[in-house]
């Protein structure tokens, strides 16, 4: 599941609306008129029930595909325009198993790993994801850089972001990662610059407040007090400092022996054109009407949820910029010659196309790029030649609208 936990969703909330019963398409009439002035066709909607669901396996577990299926008690059908990819039987959850439990798999639908494929991440390669929780994502573009370059992963939502830490350390991943709590669409940061001078002897300097030593699951007593002291005043951390949390980092990040005033400062505005990232994920938050399975969760959790979390029109307006400046953003923070992708799970050309138009209009920078890649896959044309458009109905994945851009020279 992608943007939203069903922890955010409170016990109340559940069951207090009946959707209208029509025999397959048990939705809301809210949700019928949010989908009609999108020009969407509800009927997707009945297909939840069909679409596979997708594992990724972890690099290296090809041999253990026979006990992998013993496990989840199915067979694993290998998705063949997307490497390392199975599709599984809708039915089956994967997070009881073993075989997810010992980290052999992961759950992420195929037209997000798409979308990854898309970003064409090489070795060596400085990665940034914006919006990176809950981590399926971060987890593959860690996986494809392998003991290379380096990933930061960005999201404004703390306990999500944990959530990414605790994924990143379950599947070994995180050694060349940091994880910043912070706003996308403010977030400054640029990958660390190789030529810092280092403390020498620096991996155990616990006591030392002003130099990264090795990361440690415990606060400093600095650290205490100051989230003492956020809690006391009902203030989050990052709303009381708009300052980025950093509430990770591995062996290999490049942090260790740094000291933290080098690495924490904001870049110049022009320093990403030659410093900044060579790949940006924004995978944006949006209404995740294209994410049926997803909808589909609402049943459950309760359709006044889905008026308050989707449908709100206000929300959405305020989605409507937060996408074009967490764009906007995330495009500063790439360096001449990068690519970025910018994907989101909404079906509507509200979220999409009119995003990436807004944004071609004001970044004359901004090249929009054919995928190569995508000859192959599922997926159609969105309504702006080059950009991807993954539909449950065709594509028998999630829904998902890709775009990708790379940055020219001045
Ligand atoms: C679609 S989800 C991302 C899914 C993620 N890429 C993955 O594959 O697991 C969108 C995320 O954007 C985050 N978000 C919302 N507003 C943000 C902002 N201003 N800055 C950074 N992240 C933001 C949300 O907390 C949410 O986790």
């Amino acid at each position: 599941m992608e943007g939203i936990d069903s922890s955010e969703v409170s016990v109340s909330d559940r069951r207090e609306e009946q959707p209208i019963q029509d025999a397959s398409l048990p939705l809301p009439a809210a949700f019928l008129e949010f989908l009609s002035e999108n020009g969407l066709d509800p009927a997707v909607y009945s297909m939840a029930a069909t679409i596979p669901r997708y594992i990724r396996l972890k690099p290296g577990m090809e041999s253990q595909i026979a006990e992998i299926e013993g496990e989840l008690k199915c067979g694993l059908h290998k998705v063949p325009w997307l490497p390392g990819f199975y599709a599984i039987p809708p039915e089956i959850q994967i997070a009881g198993s073993k075989a997810y439990q010992q980290g052999k798999i992961y759950g992420i639908d195929a037209s997000s790993g798409a979308a990854i494929l898309a970003l064409d991440v090489r070795p060596g390669d400085h990665v940034l994801d914006l919006c990176a929780a809950p981590g399926a994502k971060l987890c593959m573009l860690a996986d494809m850089l392998g003991s290379t370059g380096s990933l930061t992963g960005v999201d404004v939502a703390k306990h999500r972001l944990a959530a990414c830490r605790t994924m990143l350390q379950k599947y070994s991943l995180g050694d060349r990662t940091r994880l910043f709590v912070a706003d996308g669409t403010l977030f400054s940061l640029l990958p660390v610059d190789s030529s810092l001078r280092r403390v020498e002897g620096s991996t155990d300097l616990e006591g030392n407040e002003n130099t990264f030593s090795e990361w440690t699951s415990r606060r400093s007593w600095k650290d205490r007090q100051r989230a003492k002291k956020a809690n006391a005043t009902g203030l989050q951390h990052l709303q009381a400092t708009s300052e980025p949390e950093l509430i990770y980092y591995g062996k290999h990040s490049g942090l260790v022996g740094l000291c933290k005033s080098d690495v924490l400062c904001p870049s110049a505005d022009d320093a990403a054109c030659t410093s900044g990232y060579d790949k940006v994920l924004v995978d944006a938050e949006c209404t995740h009407d294209g994410s049926v399975k997803h909808i589909q969760k609402f049943e459950f959790w309760g359709w006044k949820t889905l008026d308050r979390r989707v449908l709100d029109a206000e929300r959405t307006d305020n989605l409507l910029q937060l996408q074009l400046r967490l764009l906007t953003n995330g495009f500063k923070l790439l360096k001449t010659g990068g690519s970025l992708v910018y994907s989101t799970c909404s079906l509507t050309v509200a979220q999409n196309e009119n995003v990436v138009q807004k944004f071609l209009s004001t970044h004359p920078l901004a090249d929009l790029q054919k995928i190569d890649l995508s000859d192959s896959w599922p997926c159609r044309s969105g309504g702006i030649p080059k950009t991807l458009r993954f539909d449950p109905a065709t594509s028998q994945t999630s829904g998902l609208f890709v775009a990708k851009f790379s940055k020219l020279p001045t």
